[in-house]
Formats: structure tokens, sequence, C-alpha cells
């Protein structure tokens, strides 16, 4: 199979040798030896190993990835010097005649469920330690080979089955050129991270893993949704070219990079980008940001072993502040769920993640962590425009218990004699469907709506954003999510309010045209959407969305919705 086809989920084309980062095979059977003196030896040489594999690990992601992403392998290491941990397993390989990989697994099991056992965060963490690290070791032991995004340092397309969040996390923006995985949607967060660290993605190829070894040539096409592998030298020269000829249009729109965004007819809208951390800022400046429209917070907390600190949160959110210099910045407090892990807070496992325990439902049972966060946000309140949202709000009574924390928050800081923004608007994501239907309800109680498709989408149609086998009921321009899409902007209109939208939607050049009729005041998007969508934008006239707008909420299918758009703009 030379060529795969997936979902085109982070556009630009990236030729490089593939690296594939898949979780090799850690099975192994019991086995009774015979010299255990020298059983012990081999635990103590893959000992030995991991920790050299680990010092180099941290020394790297020092350089490259800051102290507090590096430090989760410090605390690896000292798992590693444990004596608690490593005599009880070579008394196991001693007193049972057992081989290491054994008295390791099972050694290692007992303390990680004692320590899951207990009340005490910290010790919560240990636990996830020693899970990572008795793999580490176990790789040793088995003689296979650990796939560490972090150690990459050659140009490289990485293979992943999936990335999650946090692996995406430690990838190295200078090598890693594009990525491919089997599983995987648009509005998967790998995608997202994908395409706000401008890295050409294909997702979803169901085959990636299976069908491209590590050192394959590979051309990943983040336009198209296709993967080449070991192509010939005509394909790669294509390639070459098409990417060339992309490099020219994006340097057109570059133009574009100081202008503010009007339609044809004069309408203003704000178009502002999606960030994940303070990182991304360069990247909303570069391309003409008008604003922070969202701050993914989880983050911060992802690819470390602990709770970020207040101290941590504040210098991260006074960081982007300042950077927008007095641009509004619309920070989500902690979304975590879903596909967004934290492996630290060993929360049960679920059996549907995405309706589950998660975000505002997880902060407002998880007092001391919401307001930490809270604490960090409104401290930095006074070095900018800041705006504060939450996430996943199902019901009123869920938003008030929100804003009444955050208000209380604020009058403790104040009575410590801290100075807090007294301008900051308060609102919320629409991105579960009772309140896109009650939002005439909300609009009278928030500042502002902004409303997350990526989820919006998935829960109004029953499918799974991360899933590509019912990726074709994904359906973005479905009359049903238009007519959600009206109701929550005119809710908010109605009430003076303002209405955005965070979802993947607001850059999609299909829905645009909809969204400027609709009435949609602030588009938020990845950074690398915003100048294409000026451009866009400034060639449409506000009256005639209006009108297509209006036809198209009287439409069946999501195919006349999208035959409508292009006849009126002749896309
Ligand atoms: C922006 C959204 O949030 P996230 O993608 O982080 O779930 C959304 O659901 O549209
Ligand atoms: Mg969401």
């Amino acid at each position: 199979m030379n060529l795969l086809n997936g979902i085109a989920a982070s556009s630009g084309i990236a030729i490089a040798k593939a690296f594939r980062l898949v979780e090799p095979n850690l099975s192994f059977e019991k086995k009774t030896v015979s010299d255990v003196g020298a059983e012990v030896d081999r635990f103590q040489a893959a000992i030995n190993k991991s920790k050299s594999e680990l010092e180099a690990i941290r020394d790297k992601a020092k350089v490259e990835l800051g102290e507090d992403k590096a430090a989760i392998f410090e605390a690896h290491l000292l798992v590693l010097s444990d004596p608690e941990l490593l005599n009880p397993i070579e008394d196991n390989i001693k007193s049972s005649s057992v081989n290491a990989e054994f008295a390791l697994k099972e050694t290692a099991d007992m303390f990680i469920t004692m320590f899951e056992s207990m009340d005490n965060e910290y010790m919560k963490e240990r636990a996830a330690d020693i899970r990572d690290v008795t793999k580490r070791v176990l790789s040793h032991l088995l003689g296979v080979q650990l796939a560490n995004p972090s150690m990459i340092s050659e140009e490289v397309v990485v293979i992943a089955e999936d990335l999650t969040p946090s692996d995406t996390a430690q990838l190295n923006r200078q090598f890693v050129k594009g990525f491919t995985t089997d599983i995987g949607g648009r509005t998967s967060h790998s995608a997202i991270m994908a395409r706000s660290m401008e890295i050409p993605a294909v997702v979803g190829t169901k085959s990636a893993t299976k069908d491209i070894n590590t050192g394959d040539l590979v051309i990943v096409d983040g336009l198209k949704g296709e993967v080449h592998i070991n192509p010939t030298e005509d394909i790669v020269e294509r390639y070459r070219n098409e990417n060339a000829a992309y490099e020219a249009q994006k340097a057109e729109w570059a133009k574009l990079v100081n202008e503010e965004s009007f339609t044809a007819d004069n309408h203003h809208v704000e178009l502002a980008a999606n960030i994940g951390t303070p990182q991304d800022l360069e990247g909303v400046i570069n391309n003409g940001g008008e604003g922070v429209g969202l701050y993914r917070t989880e983050f911060l907390y992802m690819g470390r072993d602990q709770l970020p600190t207040e101290e941590e949160q504040f210098e991260s959110y006074k960081a982007v502040l300042e950077g927008m210099k007095g641009k509004p910045v619309v920070v989500r407090t902690l979304d975590i769920g879903g596909d967004k892990e934290l492996p630290y807070l060993n929360l049960p496992k679920e059996m549907n993640p995405f309706l589950g325990f998660r975000a505002i439902r997880l902060c407002l049972e998880e007092q001391g962590m919401f307001r930490t966060q809270l604490r960090a946000l409104l401290r930095a309140s006074t070095f900018g425009n800041l705006k504060i949202m939450f996430p996943m709000i199902a019901t009123i009574d869920e938003f008030r218990q929100a804003k009444a924390t955050l208000e209380e928050e604020k009058q403790k800081l104040l009575q410590e004699g801290v100075a807090v923004s007294d301008d900051i608007e308060i609102g919320i994501m629409v991105e579960i469907p009772s309140t896109a239907v009650i939002a005439d309800l909300f609009a009278k109680e928030v500042d502002f709506f902004s409303i997350g498709t990526n989820d919006l989408i998935q829960y109004t149609m029953a499918a799974d954003r991360m899933n590509e086998r019912v990726s074709y009921l994904y359906q973005p321009y479905n009359p049903a999510i238009l007519r959600l899409v009206k109701m929550v902007i005119d809710a908010a209109h109605k009430e003076g309010k303002w209405a955005g939208m965070c979802g993947e939607m607001a850059g999609d050049e299909t829905a645009i045209p909809l969204l400027i009729g609709l009435g949609l005041d602030e588009f938020s998007m990845s950074a690398t959407s915003i100048l294409k969508a000026r451009s866009q934008i400034r060639q449409l006239n506000k009256a005639d969305m209006e009108k297509l707008a209006a036809e198209v909420l009287q439409m069946r299918t999501t195919e006349e919705v999208i035959q409508a758009v292009q006849a009126a703009t002749q896309m």
C-alpha cells in the first residue's frame, strides 16, 4: 500500500522519514530460574540502562521543553533509586526463584494498587510514576525499544495509533515535520494541537502503524488528507512544487496581517485564535490574531506528574495577557476529560468519558483545584483584558455555582490586599445542546457565549468526534447545527451580549459565509487559519450572507447546504 487516505487535520505538506511512536509488546511469561544471582544481575543491568536512558531524556527535555516538563523524568529517576521498591523485587527473585520480569511486575503492581487506594494526591502520583518506570525497566529486560518522542533529533514524520494531547505536547516542533495516526478526527485534540503547532497532519488513516515502518520516506499531505509511503521521485517532485505553491498562497494572505476583519460591505467581526500554551502566542501575533478567543488551560496541567501551582499558573496567564497587549483574552477554566486525561488525578475509568465526570463537573467537586486556578486568573487579571469562560456548562445552576466560586475567591483576594480587575467578563462555552436550547435564559446571566462546535456537533449528532467510522455524521453544516447556532447568536444579541465560536467550525471556509450571515461576532480558530479566513471575509457581503443563511436554515440536508454556499460564494 503506497497511498493511505485519512482526514486532513492540519494543512501543509511534510516530506520526511517516518518515526513510529508505537508502544512495543511488553508481555512475558513467568519462569523459574536456577541461577538467581545471575537473574538479580540482569535486573540490576536493566535498572542501570533505564537510569542512563532517563538521564539523557531528562537533560534533553530540560533544554528543549523547559524545567517543568523535565520534572516528570526526575521523578522517574527517583523511583529507580528507591530501595523500598528495588529491594523487595530482588528478594522476590531470590526467594521464589522467578524471572526478573515477573518479580518486577508483581512487586510494582502491589505498590501501585496500594498507593492508588490511598486518599492522598502525592501517593497517587507516585503510583503513576512506578507504572511508567516499570514499563521502561521491562523494555530493557525484554530487549525491546520504548518509543521516546522527546528523543527525536532529526526531521521526521511521526506515525502513531493515536497521539494523546500530552504526547503531542512533548513533540519538538523543530524536528517533527508532520504526523499521521490510525484513529482520530479533525476535532480530536491531537489534530487541534497539530494546527496550533503548524505541523501538517493526516489522522484517521486506520492503518498507518501497520503500513509504515520507521525509516520509510513519507509524504503527509495535510491539505488533501493523503499519506504517500516510499513515493517515487516524480511524486516527491510534484509535492515539492505543491508545497511551494502553498507557501506562495500563504505569503499572499500574510499581507493582511495588520488589517482588521471587515466584510466587503463594511461589517466588522473579530478573528481570534485558540491557544494551548503561552508559547502559541508567537503564532497568534504572526498570523494577525485580534485576540485569544480560547485559551485551553488544560495543557498547562498535562505532560507532568502533579497539578501546576497557583504561581505557575499565574505566570502563564500573565504572560498571555501581557503578550496580547490589551487585546481580549478568553481563558477557559480546566476542561479535563474526554480525550484529555490527567493520569495523576487517578480518576476511575468511565464507560463514556465524553459524557462523564469532566470539565466543570469535576471542578465544582474538586474545589481546591478549581479555586487555585481561579485565584491565579484573578491575580493575572490586571495584566491585560481577561475574560473567563467555563466549559461544558449544561445547566444554569452550574454556571451560578462556578460564578459564585469565582466571586468568593475575588473577595478573598481583595481582602488580602491583592489587586483584581473589576472589569472581567464571565461567559460560558455553549457545547451541550441543552444549553443552546435555553440560550435565551442563559443570556440574561452571562456576559458572552462561545459556541464550542467540536462538542456541540458530537452531542447533537451523537457521533464521537474521535471516531473516523462515524465521521460522516459529524456534520457542521447540518441544518440542525445551524439552527442551534442561530438560537445562540440571536439570544445573545437580544440581551446586548456578544456571541463567539471557538470550535473548529469557526475557521471552516464553508461555514464562514453562513456564520457571517447568522451574525456571529467573534470567530476563534487555529492561528494558522486566521489570515485565510480574513481574506475570505473581505470578499463576502453581509447582506447577501444573511439571505443565504435564511435559505439554508430551511434546507434538509448537509449536501444541499454545501451546494448553496458554493453557488453563492463561487467557492
Ligand atoms: C472548543 C471546544 O472545546 P474542545 O475542543 O477543547 O473540547 C469545542 O468543544 O468546540
Ligand atoms: Mg469542548
